[in-house]
């Protein structure tokens, strides 16, 4: 039987996660100067960030969005599984930036730079907002060029467009979350 599980502290304050946001895009304007960039923001969890950061971003970039699930239902990470509609956008020679809220198993960037390859674009990166530490290594982890935050292995976090059960995406803070026990 499961429990539900509990919205614990915050992580980060909206003000912490502004101002991050900031550097980030000063960050990626000035690497992506003079180039044709598309942001790719990865629905649901990234929706807030994507939006934050391609504000931040001094340059006419492209704008799009994929849906992508890995977790059912709660915190057990599986298949990736598309939904939604596939992206239509033009990217054949295009700079490609992918926008995640996190970097967890890794599964979930890893299927995203293998599906675009076949879009021809001119690079494929990543920015995530959090990149949660694994203390064991995670073979092929994708390695993102831009990191807001690290987080502690074993945190689960909620709120700025990430959720737990599809709740809390709507925080304006990031919220540690303490997992449901899992009863027999
Ligand atoms: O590195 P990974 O282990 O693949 O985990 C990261 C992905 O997991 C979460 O999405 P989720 O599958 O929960 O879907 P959602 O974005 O719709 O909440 C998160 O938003 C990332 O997209
Ligand atoms: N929170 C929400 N979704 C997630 C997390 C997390 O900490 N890790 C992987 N997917």
């Amino acid at each position: 039987m499961k429990t539900d599980g509990k919205l614990g502290d915050v992580l980060f304050t909206s003000a912490q996660i502004r101002s991050r946001v900031q550097e980030l895009g000063a960050h990626i304007t000035r690497d992506y100067a003079g180039k044709e960039l598309t942001l790719i923001g990865v629905l649901k969890g990234g929706a807030m960030f994507a939006a934050d950061l391609a504000r931040a971003v001094r340059l006419p970039v492209s704008l799009e969005w994929i849906r992508l699930s890995t977790y059912a239902d709660g915190a057990v990470a599986g298949e990736v599984r598309r939904k939604g509609v596939d992206l239509d956008a033009d990217l054949c020679g295009r700079h490609v930036l992918l926008v995640e809220d996190l970097i967890d198993s890794g599964l979930t960037l890893a299927w995203l730079r293998d599906h675009l390859a076949a879009f021809g674009p001119a690079s494929v990166e990543s920015c995530v907002l959090m990149r949660m530490h694994k203390e064991d290594r995670i073979e092929n982890r994708p390695v993102p060029r831009y990191v807001g935050f690290e987080v502690p292995s074993a945190t689960w976090v909620a709120g700025y467009g990430i959720d737990y059960a599809d709740r809390h995406r709507n925080l304006p803070d990031i919220h540690e979350y303490q997992l449901p026990a899992i009863a027999a």
